[in-house]
């Protein structure tokens, strides 16, 4: 079975994790307005909304998750996501909780760095105003660089008499020294991709030395801005700078706080709220929600103003899906039989795009011996054929009976 996909969420203490956490997760995360409230990796598990197969074949009705939930066609598929302890300058010289921060990263496939987009949080998560957020998108790639860079060059000189000794090539030898967090040779060989004409090993400098840790990052760590507390009036400004300064990066602005109380609110039966989108439906729309006092007709129309109807969203939802969207995650739906009687599409998994289909199988079914392959409509799809959305993505396994 191949191993869980796993979405870090990273950042300076109070800029969110845990409320960001809240808001994706059913989890009950503590939340504080102090430094290091998170003291332990958090566990938790996400749902990325996908749209479901149920929705291609109209058949919402008979959908029934085994986990996670269909609502409408929109899938939520669960996805592991770990709240990372805070953060602080110089964490790679073990300050803070610092070096235990960077060892919880190294499970992760991606990483959502939760920015305090408000300026209201200094480097170390003490209350302030008018603090540069840009700042903290350098420091954070900063510090994972160095601590990378820090553990490959403290012992280089050993590094490279064995390489030379063993002639072993450049990959086999990071491997060797990379696997530790969790890297395995193809993600090391598209680091090396990155950089065409590389010199021989023991031929590199530490500029070249810091190229590679600089690539091995990007496939590592891929990361996506969480641009949070964006309901906060200071918020715009910096929002554009970010942007502007990281053109390239995918950045998501959130403001997990609104989510988090539009949910309750929700829970209590105030109003009908759909994550992800910008609607919310009170006692007003729809007969049977509670009423609502004064106080909470204006909180709720203050977040219509300030948050949904400007950003379309409080950002959450698409969060996660950005998060797949960079680690070219799809979803797909084992079934049994191609007839869709009763329950349908009990199950999703995410699976990189352009997968072979008998990969997937194993990452479902382990290592049985498959008969045959079954796509929608009966037709056989052979092993090697690969996965897309809405191709080869409803696909049913018939294994050999002991056939492992
Ligand atoms: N305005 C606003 N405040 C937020 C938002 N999200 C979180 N906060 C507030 O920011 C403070 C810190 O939030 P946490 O979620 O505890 O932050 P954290 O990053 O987990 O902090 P540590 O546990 O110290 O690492 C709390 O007072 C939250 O209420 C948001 O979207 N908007």
């Amino acid at each position: 079975m191949g191993r869980e996909t796993v979405i870090a969420l990273v950042g300076k203490p109070s800029s969110g994790k845990s409320t960001t956490l809240n808001s994706l997760t059913d989890a009950n995360a503590k939340v504080g307005a102090f430094p290091f409230t998170t003291i332990d990796p958090n566990k938790a598990t996400g749902y990325l909304e996908v749209e479901c197969a149920c929705s291609r074949m109209k058949l919402q009705s008979q959908c029934k998750p085994n986990y996670g939930y269909c609502r409408d066609g929109k899938r939520g598929v669960p996805i592991m996501l770990l709240d990372v302890a805070g953060l602080v300058p110089n964490a790679h010289l073990g300050r803070g909780l610092g070096n235990k921060f960077l060892g919880d990263l190294t499970e992760a496939d991606a990483l959502i760095h939760i920015v305090d987009a408000s300026g209201t949080t200094n480097a170390e998560g003490k209350a302030t105003r008018g603090y540069d957020p840009l700042a903290d998108i350098e420091w954070l790639q900063d510090e994972i660089f160095r601590w990378i860079l820090g553990n490959l060059t403290e012992r280089w000189g050993s590094v490279v008499r064995r390489h030379t000794a063993t002639k072993s090539s450049t990959l086999e030898t990071l491997r060797a020294q990379l696997g530790g967090y969790s890297a395995n040779k193809q993600l090391i060989g598209k680091a090396l991709d990155l950089l065409p004409g590389l010199a021989p090993l023991q031929e590199w400098d530490n500029e070249t030395i810091e190229k590679v840790v600089k690539a091995f990052m990007k496939v590592k760590f891929p990361t996506i801005l969480a641009l949070n507390k964006m309901d906060h009036p200071d918020a715009d400004k910096n929002v554009s700078k970010i942007i502007l300064k990281y053109p390239d990066t995918k950045a998501v602005l959130t403001s997990s706080i609104t989510e988090v109380f539009l949910r309750k609110l929700a829970g209590q039966g105030y109003i009908k709220y759909d994550s992800g989108t910008e609607f919310i439906d009170t006692a007003d729309d729809i007969p049977g929600l509670k009423p609502l006092d004064d106080k909470l007709r204006n909180r709720i129309e203050n977040i219509r103003d300030l948050v949904l109807y400007r950003f379309g969203s409080t950002g959450v939802v698409q969060l996660l899906q950005a998060a797949a969207e960079t680690l070219d995650l799809i979803p797909f739906f084992p079934v049994r039989s191609m007839n869709f009687n009763g329950e349908v599409f009990r199950d999703c998994v995410l699976v990189k795009r352009g997968t072979p289909v008998i990969l997937v199988a194993r990452k479902i079914m382990g290592e049985v011996t498959i008969a045959s392959i079954e796509g929608v409509g009966g037709n056989r799809v052979s092993e090697d054929d690969t996965v897309d959305v809405g191709k080869n993505d409803i696909l049913s396994f018939k294994v050999v009976p002991g056939g492992r």
